[in-house]
Parts: structure tokens; C-alpha cells; sequence
């Protein structure tokens, strides 16, 4: 156990990400009257290159022009490998209001990708006078990104989340898959004859959640694509919360309810954890540090385990 203490993330509900595209400018009153926890506007790939100066225009027009009322309020810009990103940071930053909370960095491969945006931005910030420090997010994404997904989580105090992007992840591994996220046909173990399907995600899922949990950012889980598959997205996010992700995309608003549901702890989990919590306490005052709760053992880690439900649920009542 090292004697540093693992940083909290940033305490604030992010159960859902909804994304809409910047050249669609009639989704943004919807998207912002969803009960998506943060809204994404994308700049990148929902937008065709030859709308990408277009869309910036609205996006930066829809920051203060729309009401987001509470929700974290994010722009995806493009990324480090096309002529568009270094506009994106800077009109937005230059243009754009104070409501904008975040901005995302798709594709990052290293540490130093958030380097050079983390300068850029804090130059206009200071040029422009900014008072609210734009946050970062980002998308591991790439062969690279999870090479270095420590270090990208290590990069910048202005990192808070950092999520799976399962489409471009597949594409640079060199999956045989066009499916984004979810079972994988072929993903699958042979026993008597009968499959036995596994979780390709599952790897990088778990490299995610470790570095985002080391250095207090809240891990997420990308795009479903398959928006007619609730109970795929449903399986998909289970998982991930079983991981220990916060929260997964919306790329529908028909998934924002599932998301929502999966990602708030049940009030029978809260209840239960609240008995284990109880139980640890009268264990206490006999002077134990282990005891039984319903036939199982609990002991000082069970409290920690205990409080992790607790705490998301307080977070999301608010
Ligand atoms: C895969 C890798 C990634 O990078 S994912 C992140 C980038 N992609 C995106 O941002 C795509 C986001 N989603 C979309 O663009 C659209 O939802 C897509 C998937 C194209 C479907 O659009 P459309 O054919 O209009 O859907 P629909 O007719 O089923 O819509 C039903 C009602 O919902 C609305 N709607 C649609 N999309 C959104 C959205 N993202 N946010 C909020 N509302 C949305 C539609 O306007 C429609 O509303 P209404 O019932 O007519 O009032
Ligand atoms: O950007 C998201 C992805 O899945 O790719
Ligand atoms: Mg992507």
C-alpha cells in the first residue's frame, strides 16, 4: 500500500454523456432538455469536413445561446492530427462564453498530446482573461492511448475524465469487428461444444479505470452503437459500472434512460450498503475489525466497498 492517498475524482454526477453533432444545430434544445448528467457536442466525426467551420459557428453560438441549466456542458474538438483542432481551442475559448465547462481531446496517444493543448489553452485563458479554467476529457481510442493510458491520466490537473472510444479503439487495433462496443460474434470460448462469449473491451476497460483511479479522474464508457439494442446497451454498461466506470455515452437520447438507470445505484444497493456500513459499525464497538452480514464476511475493506455505493448515490440525489 503506498502512503499516498488515491485522489477523490471530481465529485459530480456523470452517469450519462449525450453526444449530438455541431452541424445539427436543431438537436441542441433537445439534447439540453435530456437528462443527460453532460452534454457533448461533437466537432470531430459526426461532422462532415466540409461543415467543420460551420458547425464551430453554432456550437459557439449554442454555449450561451441555449440553456444548459446544470448539466456539464462539453465541446469534443477535433483531433491533434487534423488542421482543424488548434481553431476549435482557440474560437471556442475566444468566442464562446464562460458556461462551456470542458472541452474533449479525441485520439490522444500520449501525454503529450494534453501538453500541447494544455498551453494553448492556457494562453488564450490568459490573454482573454478567462476566470473558469476549461476542464479536459479525454478518449483513449487508439493502439497508442492505451499504451500510454497512465501517463495520459498523469498529464495535466485539468484532466477529469477520460472515457473508451470503442469505434476508433477497434479500428486501430485492427479488430475484425465494424460492431462499436458490445458482444463480439467471434469474441468467443469453446467448451463441449457449446460458445461461451467473452468481453474484448474488457482489457482495455480495466487499463482505463486503474489510471483514471490512480490519479482522480472519472472513468467512462464510450459509444454503443446499436441504438435499437437496449438490452446490449444495458449488458455493455453493467459491466462497466461493475468495473468501477461512473458513467457511458449516449450516441441516441433513447440510451440516456439507460444509462441513467444502470449508473444509479439501486436503492436496494444503497440499503444494503448502508446495513454493511451499520454492521461495521457495531463490529466496531465490540472491538472487531471483521464480522458477518447476512451469512457473508465484512470487514474495514467491506466499509470502503460500502461507501463507493453510499457516496455515488448522495452525488446523484445532489
Ligand atoms: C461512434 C463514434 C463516435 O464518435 S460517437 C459520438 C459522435 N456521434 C454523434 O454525436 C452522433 C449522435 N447521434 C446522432 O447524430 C443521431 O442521434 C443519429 C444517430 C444520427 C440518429 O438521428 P435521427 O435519425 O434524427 O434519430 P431519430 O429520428 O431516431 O430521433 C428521434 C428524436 O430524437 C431526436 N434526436 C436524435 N438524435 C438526438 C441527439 N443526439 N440528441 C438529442 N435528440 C436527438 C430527433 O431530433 C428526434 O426528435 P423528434 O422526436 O423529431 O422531436
Ligand atoms: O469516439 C468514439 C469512438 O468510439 O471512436
Ligand atoms: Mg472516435
Amino acid at each position: 500500500m503506498s502512503f499516498r492517498l488515491q485522489p477523490p475524482a471530481p465529485a459530480r454526477p456523470n452517469r450519462c454523456q449525450l453526444f449530438g453533432p455541431g452541424s445539427r444545430p436543431a438537436l441542441f434544445e433537445k439534447m439540453a432538455a435530456s437528462a443527460a448528467d453532460v452534454i457533448n457536442i461533437d466537432l470531430e466525426d459526426s461532422v462532415a469536413p466540409s461543415d467543420k467551420e460551420s458547425a464551430r459557428a453554432n456550437v459557439i453560438a449554442a454555449i450561451s445561446g441555449v440553456d444548459w441549466g446544470r448539466k456539464t456542458l462539453s465541446v469534443r474538438i477535433n483531433g491533434l492530427d487534423t488542421p482543424w483542432w488548434y481553431r476549435d481551442v482557440v474560437d471556442l475559448l475566444e468566442q464562446a462564453g464562460d458556461r462551456l465547462d470542458m472541452i474533449m481531446i479525441p485520439k490522444v496517444g500520449c501525454a503529450e498530446d494534453l501538453y500541447a493543448v494544455d498551453a494553448l489553452v492556457t494562453a488564450v485563458e490568459r490573454a482573454k482573461g478567462r476566470k473558469k479554467p476549461i476542464a479536459f476529457e479525454v478518449i483513449i481510442e487508439s493502439a497508442a492511448g492505451i499504451s500510454h493510458v497512465e501517463a495520459i491520466a498523469a498529464a495535466t490537473p485539468r484532466l477529469q475524465a477520460m472515457s473508451l472510444g470503442a469505434a476508433d479503439f477497434a479500428a486501430s487495433m485492427g479488430m475484425q469487428t465494424t460492431g462499436i462496443g458490445g458482444t463480439q460474434e467471434n469474441y468467443y470460448m469453446l467448451r463441449e461444444g457449446a460458445r461461451h462469449w467473452s468481453d474484448p473491451w474488457h482489457w482495455a476497460q480495466a487499463a482505463i479505470v486503474a489510471a483514471c483511479r490512480t490519479h482522480g479522474i472519472l472513468p467512462v464508457d464510450g459509444p454503443f452503437g446499436d441504438f435499437s439494442d437496449d438490452e446490449g446497451f444495458r449488458a455493455q454498461a453493467r459491466r462497466s459500472a461493475t468495473l468501477g466506470m461512473v458513467g457511458k455515452w449516449a450516441i441516441h437520447p433513447k440510451q440516456v434512460a439507460l444509462a441513467n438507470e444502470v449508473f444509479t445505484p439501486s436503492d436496494a444497493a444503497v440499503a444494503e450498503a448502508r446495513e454493511i456500513l451499520a454492521a461495521m459499525e457495531a463490529a466496531k464497538a465490540r472491538g472487531e475489525g471483521a464480522t458477518v452480514y447476512k451469512g457473508r464476511l465484512v470487514d474495514i475493506a467491506s466499509i470502503k466497498q460500502a461507501e463507493v455505493i453510499v457516496k455515488q448515490s448522495e452525488l446523484i440525489a445532489g
